[in-house]
């Protein structure tokens, strides 16, 4: 089994605390993997640490075979690692199609073009339409971005992430604030745009974790406590005990979460 992300040691003090201790992950090529734990845990610093958001105290963080360690986060776009949701913000003012289309437009001119020839917009559109279609939003196509749904911006943010041709996406709580419905909308769709690719999320929900999520690290303190399916992390006594008296209600994995 290859390994596309792999950390070693990876630690994080914040002056004298240490909010992430001696994390060793290890992230399987094509898995949805998911980053669960009480509040608290440590599972944001371990995000904004893998995408270079915070540089580790030590321990080291290998994408691809790569070390990537000391990596600015604009780098890791470029080889493969896009993270949802914070750098690919939507524009308010312009259309959904616009969106994407920004977005695919600075995969490919980096610099920024003031005009373009109608045939390179012609393909960007083209191409702006597909990625639509596969987050189920061409009907949306030409609506403001700004009158969107919360459920469904969020659903063009993953349109424009998959515009950089990610080989491994993260996503930070990727249903967080979503009513029942558009959970289960987002949900099927990161499990369709999985297809091809390694995506590592963290999560709070453990309906979609349960229901989508092929692996499943869970945090303590700063520390790996339990990994392994579902099924496994949920019925493992030590994992029971971390929730229990958590005041993480989505997160009560006791409180059962099948699919
Ligand atoms: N910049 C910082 N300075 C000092 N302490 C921090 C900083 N960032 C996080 N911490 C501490 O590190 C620990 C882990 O925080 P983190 O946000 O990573 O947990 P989390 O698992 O994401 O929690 P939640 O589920 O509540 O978002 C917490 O005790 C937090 O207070």
């Amino acid at each position: 089994m290859t390994h596309v992300l792999e950390t070693a040691g990876l630690c994080k003090e914040f002056g004298g605390f240490r909010a992430v201790s001696d994390v060793s992950l290890k992230v399987r090529e094509g898995d949805i993997h998911a980053l669960i734990g009480p509040n608290g845990a440590g599972k944001t610093t371990v995000f904004n640490l893998l995408t270079k958001f915070l540089q580790p105290t030590s321990g080291t963080i290998v994408l691809e075979g790569r070390d990537i360690t000391g990596e600015k986060p604009a780098a890791l776009a470029r080889q493969g690692m896009v993270r949802s949701f914070q750098i690919s913000a939507t524009f308010p003012d312009l259309t959904v199609l616009e969106n994407v289309r920004v977005a695919l437009q600075r995969r490919s001119a980096p610099t920024y073009a003031f005009w373009l020839p109608g045939r390179v917009l012609d393909r960007l559109n083209a191409r702006a339409m597909e990625l639509l279609e596969l987050v189920d939003m061409q009907d949306f196509a030409q609506t403001r971005a700004a009158d969107l749904s919360y459920g469904r911006k969020r659903s063009v943010e993953i349109a424009t992430t998959l515009a950089m041709e990610p080989r491994v996406m993260l996503l930070d709580e990727p249903t967080q604030g979503m009513g029942h419905e558009d959970v289960e909308r987002v949900t099927r769709l990161i499990k369709r745009v999985s297809a091809g690719r390694t995506i590592l999320m963290v999560e709070h929900n453990m309906k979609v974790v349960s229901g989508i999520c092929d692996r499943i690290s869970v945090l303590q303190r700063g520390s790996i406590l339990a990994e392994g399916s579902y099924a496994e992390v949920s019925a493992d006594p030590r994992v029971l005990e971390a929730y229990m008296g958590s005041d993480d209600a989505d997160g009560d994995i006791g409180a059962g979460g099948e699919p």
